[in-house]
């Protein structure tokens, strides 16, 4: 599985919920002692690299088995959808895929659904602003005859992950601007009526996935209300909590998943 955050402290947060080193042998050539026939023993000659690199993008593995690894892919879709796609291809080339991605990390939250500290899984994730401004209105790309506005994740999976981590289940946006008016708020609520929370790499981590025919998920701790600009009123701190809180509750989710289920 593969968790991609925006930003370290935020891939630090998702960390703190798999507190044992990976011990998992080393499967990829890039890896120091790859093709091990020892068991492995964290630190040993055969340990797994906490981090190694590809390219740019330092891949941190925290967990194993199954293999878990953790990326900060940067703020924003683009270079988000450029990290995750790197490390998808890194590890299809490398013969050992990933077979599930996981974006993750702080949002804006729209009130009353998704206040401030709460935890919220995407059955949706949608690109908030891909499309055409028209003298009647926002017309999203869909509507222009190409490209895609939304991602779906596993049902099935969702809804465990909702019921083992209380996250509420709903849309999820991805834009390139962090909202911060009360009108601008008010747009999007109207556009995307279904929609709890506001974030900026989900939708560009989602076209990776399914570049690759992987499965994602996007897992969000508000940190802030979507509306008027107010750095007062985040909580970033409170948010990596319940990220870390959330995470140490759907890793039993996760490795009982099977990636065959719809
Ligand atoms: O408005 C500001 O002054 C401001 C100051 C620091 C950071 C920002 C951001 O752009 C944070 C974006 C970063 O965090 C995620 N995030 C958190 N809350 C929101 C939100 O309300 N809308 C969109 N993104 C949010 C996002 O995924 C980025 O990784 C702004």
């Amino acid at each position: 599985m593969l968790v991609a955050t925006a930003v370290p402290v935020e891939r630090d947060a998702v960390a703190r919920a798999f507190p044992d080193p990976a011990t998992e042998p080393p499967a990829r050539a890039t890896e120091p002692s790859a093709g091990a026939t020892e068991p492995p023993v964290p630190g040993g000659p055969n340990a797994v690299p906490p981090v190694h690199r590809i390219a740019g993008l330092h891949v941190h593995r925290v967990a194993g088995p199954p293999r878990l690894d953790l990326i900060a892919a940067g703020v924003g879709p683009a270079l988000a959808a450029a990290s995750t796609a790197t490390a998808l291809t890194a590890a299809a080339l490398a013969g050992t895929p990933y077979d599930l991605v996981v974006s993750a990390g702080v949002a804006g939250g729209f009130a009353p659904g998704a206040p401030v500290g709460s935890l919220v899984v995407a059955d949706e994730i949608t690109a908030a602003d891909l499309g055409a401004d028209t003298a009647e209105g926002f017309v999203p790309v869909t509507e222009l005859g190409f490209g895609t506005v939304t991602h779906r994740p596993p049902e099935t999976l969702v809804r465990a992950i909702a019921a083992a981590t209380g996250a509420v289940a709903g849309t999820v946006l991805t834009g390139s601007t962090v909202t911060g008016t009360a009108a601008r708020a008010e747009v999007l609520r109207a556009r995307h009526p279904r929609a709890l929370a506001e974030a900026m790499e989900g939708f560009g981590v989602a076209e990776a996935a399914a570049a690759h025919g992987v499965p994602v998920l996007e897992i969000r701790a508000v940190s802030n209300p979507v509306g008027p600009r107010d750095r007062a009123a985040w909580r970033i701190h409170d948010a990596l909590a319940a990220l870390t809180e959330g995470f140490g509750k759907l890793a039993p989710v996760l490795r009982s998943w099977n990636p065959h289920e719809p």
